[in-house]
C-alpha cells in the first residue's frame, strides 16, 4: 500500500494555544481530533497543500515564509485499512479567524491540555513532539 501523503498545520498562538478540529463522522478515523490539513494533490508542493487545506477546511490563511513556518516531525503511519505519511509544519503566522468551513468543530487548546487519546494513534507522537519543542 503506498502512503498517502498529507500536510498537516500545528498552529499556535501566543497564548501556547493549538487549533484543533473534529474530523466528521463519515471520514477515516471520524470522529477523533485532527491538527487541520489534507491531502498534498500530483504536482502541488507540501506547503501549498498546506495553505490551501487550511483556508479550505478552517478560512485561515497562513503565512508560509521560512520564518514563520517550520517542519515539526513527519509520521508514517499505518492503520488497518490507509498508510499515511503526516508531514507536519508548526506555523506561527497566520490571518483570519479559525471556523470550522465544512461545519466541523474547531477550537483553540492548550498544549498541556490535549489528551493524546482523542487522536488519531498517529498524532501521539506529533502531540510528544511538540511539548518537547515548547
Ligand atoms: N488532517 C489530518 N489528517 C490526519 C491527522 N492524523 C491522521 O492520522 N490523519 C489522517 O490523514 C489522512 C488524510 O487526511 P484528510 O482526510 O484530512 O485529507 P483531505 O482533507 O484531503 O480530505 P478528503 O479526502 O476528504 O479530500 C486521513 O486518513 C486521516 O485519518 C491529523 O492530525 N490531521
Ligand atoms: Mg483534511
Amino acid at each position: 500500500m503506498k502512503a498517502v501523503h498529507v500536510a498537516v498545520a500545528v498552529i499556535l498562538d501566543q497564548h501556547n494555544k493549538v487549533l484543533v478540529a473534529r474530523r466528521p463522522e463519515h471520514l477515516h478515523q471520524g470522529g477523533l481530533l485532527e491538527f487541520p490539513g489534507g491531502k498534498v494533490e500530483p504536482g502541488e508542493t507540501v506547503l501549498a497543500a498546506l495553505q490551501r487545506e487550511l483556508f479550505e477546511e478552517v478560512g485561515v490563511q497562513l503565512d508560509i515564509s521560512e520564518d514563520a513556518t517550520h517542519p515539526l516531525i513527519q509520521i508514517e503511519h499505518h492503520y488497518p485499512d490507509k498508510h499515511v505519511l503526516l508531514d507536519v509544519w508548526r506555523v506561527s503566522r497566520f490571518s483570519g479567524e479559525a471556523q470550522g468551513r465544512e461545519g466541523q468543530f474547531v477550537a483553540w487548546l492548550d498544549l498541556n491540555e490535549l489528551d493524546p487519546e482523542a487522536f488519531p494513534a498517529a498524532n501521539r507522537e506529533i502531540i510528544a513532539a511538540l511539548r518537547q519543542a515548547n
